[in-house]
């Protein structure tokens, strides 16, 4: 068991794993680590975490029932308000555990439904966050506890569906088809403005990647460099899982006077909830517009290759793994060269988004997008790799690659 030091008064939290030793998973400790920042982004603090080594899942109580008790001790002796569960739990888990806990039960994907509650700012956010908690929440409602009632406060309470959750079966299904409704008008507003858009023959340039990897740094850096208008336009960039909620599009004129559209997304996160990724395709379908994708992976992260995994299989998911994507390894300030491991194959750039280093590659290689947006092909942009290859190695690393040549289109 792990204490955490320094804690202020506040909803306390105790995190629980489990760890099914699977190796094509995200390694537990860095799963419980990104769930201590996941319960920080929602407001709580993490008091302590326990992991339990396990075979499979238990049905009743998901671990064992002796560690669900002796998790009500800790509870008591630690003052915790809330536990935090690392994975999805079915209701009669959750009504199980709560029985015996006495306390706030929340899994890892109510934990980021809330996450999402919180910051969505816009109609569209809202209302797709709505449906992925009503989604979540139709099959549980036999088992609903202290979490899931309305008399419930802080983390797993909130959200725009909260009033509205009288827990009755036919409301929550009717309101599931009131929002698709509204979201498809939503959707009709957006592919007006796509149409306006695509008159203006804009290239786009999408960012994406898993969260906290420094899209929106990139993309304040880039716009720094050559956006339109920028003053009071800096997007939100911060130390946060899910800074960045809502798609935000933005115009930028190179020296040259080309202009392109870029767009920062919503970061992914291993386990993100399906009903999430189903509720948000709206948003992330700015990203099946794009004629490049830049894959903005944090390269100081010892998981990125299930990071990098992570993402590609959203952007499969997503059915846009046939465009172009350049894999651009973010944060080389913070990593010693003989740290860099990657084994990706394809065009990437090696960059420094908070330091500016390589940005001025990127912006040329949108250029050449820019100016030659009408053949776009992957013809082109296999040139467009040849042109810039000297950004396309690690910044000082001696010849990681011998040919310029990329392994795979
Ligand atoms: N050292 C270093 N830190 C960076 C760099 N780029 C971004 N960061 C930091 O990484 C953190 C996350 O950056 P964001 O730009 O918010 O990341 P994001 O990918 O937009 O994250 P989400 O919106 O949560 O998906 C911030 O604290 C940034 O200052 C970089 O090149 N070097
Ligand atoms: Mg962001």
């Amino acid at each position: 068991m792990v204490i955490y030091n320094n804690i202020p008064e506040d909803e306390r939290v105790l995190l629980v794993g489990v760890d099914l030793q699977k190796k094509s998973q995200i390694s537990i400790e860095s799963s419980m680590k990104e769930l201590e920042e996941l319960v920080k982004a929602a407001g709580g603090i993490p008091i302590s975490s326990i992991v339990q080594k396990r075979n499979k899942i238990d049905s009743s109580y998901f671990i064992g029932k002796g560690k669900v008790e002796e998790i009500r001790l800790y509870c008591d002796e630690l003052d915790i308000d809330t536990v935090v569960f690392n994975d999805e739990l079915s209701g009669m888990q959750i009504r199980n555990i709560e029985n015996i806990v006495e306390r706030k039960i929340i899994d890892r994907t109510t934990l980021i439904l809330d996450i999402f509650a919180n910051r969505a700012t816009t109609k569209e956010g809202k209302l797709q966050v709505e449906l992925a908690q009503l989604k979540y929440r139709l099959p549980r409602l036999i088992g609903l506890g202290k979490s899931l009632s309305r008399t419930g406060a802080g983390i797993g309470t909130r959200g725009p569906g909260e009033k509205k959750l009288e827990i009755d079966r036919r409301h929550i299904l009717r309101r599931i088809s009131e929002i698709e409704r509204q979201l498809q008008e939503v959707k009709k507003v957006r592919e007006v403005k796509r149409k306006r858009r695509d008159k203006s023959s804009l290239p786009i340039v999408a960012l994406i990647g898993y969260t906290n990897a420094g899209k929106s740094t990139l993309l304040n850096t880039i716009l720094n460099i050559c956006g339109e208008d920028f003053e009071n336009k800096e997007v939100f960039a911060y130390d946060m899982l899910f800074a960045t909620l809502e798609t935000t599009l933005r115009k930028a004129k190179l020296p040259n006077g080309h202009d392109f559209l870029i767009t920062d997304t919503v970061g992914f996160v291993s386990k993100l909830p399906t009903h999430l990724i189903e509720a948000f395709k709206g948003t992330l379908e700015e990203i099946k517009y794009a004629d490049l994708l830049l894959h903005v992976v944090d390269c100081t992260n010892k998981d990125l290759d299930i990071q990098i995994k992570t993402t590609l299989d959203v952007i499969k998911d997503l059915k846009v793994s046939d465009k172009s994507i350049i894999t651009v390894f973010n944060k080389v300030d913070k990593i010693k060269e003989e740290d860099l491991i990657y084994n990706i194959s394809g065009p990437k750039l090696f960059i420094s988004a908070k330091e500016g280093k390589n940005i001025d590659k990127l912006s040329e290689i949108s250029h050449q997008i820019s100016s030659k947006k009408f053949v776009f092909t992957k013809i082109l942009f296999f040139n467009i790799y040849l042109n810039n290859w000297e950004a396309c190695r690690p910044i000082g690393l001696k010849n990681s690659y011998t040919s310029p040549y990329p392994k795979k289109f």
